[in-house]
């Protein structure tokens, strides 16, 4: 398969530099997210201890029996929060109707951040590896951080002023997703996946995933499908339908899925991605940006409450929740 030539966009001089760098950093990133929907970015600021040693403690969490990890399942049918098992998911249901599971498990952790906010559904925290809870709350941290250097840099990149989103990602929304991909011990069932082809619902998505093989792939403008491959100690960003939506579709919310290791593969094949899904406040509202309609490109989509888009999305590509 192909590879997709995505940007690598260093965003150190945005960070460190002068107004001009700003500028030519925020250039480089709007127009990856114009033309495939995907950046790779490097000198984000993230340490890469904090980054490896959640890849490490993540991976020995997926590493538990089976018992020990079901322990922290939410008795509800959503993916919000705590450990799910292989088969709860099938993604590539928020656009086509039946499809076989994704053959993943995750750890998941909504609204991190804001734990102890009233009425928030509390997260369910493993207490092994003993090490993972703190890893992660610094993880949140740092991706609450990075969200908003990212939001800085989108509102320069789209012509508006920098602090353009700084009242919607005030108290943002994030959900942490750690996923594993085991390995493929009987083969996958026709059209069955490590994730299926999807769209991210939230506005931009940072991830982290490994070298292993069977995985990311990303669909371009002529529906050929092109692996993303991966550059070293960097975050794939994406644009999700809410930063789509917000930008009338000048940013695309591109497809992607993550493939099946080929069956002739001997050794491991396993995979692990540390998943971050940020977007504005669960209230904000995501009507298209004043930058980016005009005459000729008028408003394609109603304005979104934020929170209320999310819902129906997480609510169709839960597989147990049939009838959908
Ligand atoms: O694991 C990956 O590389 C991508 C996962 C993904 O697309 C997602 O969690 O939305
Ligand atoms: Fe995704």
């Amino acid at each position: 398969m192909a590879a997709m030539k995505l940007a690598i966009v260093d965003l150190e001089p945005f960070r460190l530099g002068d107004e001009a760098a700003r500028k030519r950093v925020a250039r480089a990133f709007g127009e990856a997210f114009e033309t495939t929907g995907f950046a790779v970015i490097v000198g984000h600021g993230v340490p890469e201890t904090l980054a490896g040693g959640l890849y490490e403690a993540v991976t020995d969490f997926f590493l538990e029996p089976y018992d020990t990890k079901a322990a922290y399942t939410p008795p509800e049918q959503t993916k919000g929060r705590g450990y799910l098992p292989v088969g709860i998911e099938s993604v590539a249901k928020t656009l086509s109707g039946e499809t076989p599971p994704d053959l993943c498990e995750a750890l998941v952790f909504t609204a991190p951040h804001r734990e102890n906010a009233a009425g928030a559904r509390p997260n369910i925290w493993p207490a092994e590896p003993a090490r993972l809870a703190g890893l992660i709350r610094d993880w949140t941290r740092e991706m609450v951080a990075l969200t908003g250097h990212l939001m800085q840099l989108s509102a320069l990149a789209l012509d508006l002023p920098e602090d353009h989103f700084a009242q919607a990602y005030r108290d943002p929304s994030l959900v942490l997703r750690f996923v594993n991909y085991p390995d493929q011990e009987t083969p996958p069932r026709p059209g069955q996946m490590r994730y299926g082809e999807h769209h991210d619902y939230g506005a931009l998505t940072i991830l982290r995933q490994d070298s292993a093989p069977g995985g990311l792939e990303i669909k371009d403008r002529d529906g050929v499908w092109k692996e993303a491959g991966v550059v070293p100690d960097s975050f794939v960003i994406n644009v999700g339908d809410l930063m789509a939506r917000w930008t009338n579709n000048r940013w695309r919310s591109t497809l992607h899925r993550v493939s099946n290791p080929d069956r002739g593969l001997t050794g491991s094949t396993r995979r692990l991605s540390l998943v971050a899904f940020t977007g504005p406040n669960e209230h904000a509202e995501v009507a298209c940006l004043p930058s980016c309609a005009d005459a000729e490109h008028p408003a394609l989509f109603e304005p979104v409450k934020a929170g209320d888009y999310i819902r129906a999305k997480l609510d169709a590509s839960m597989q147990l929740s049939t009838g959908r």
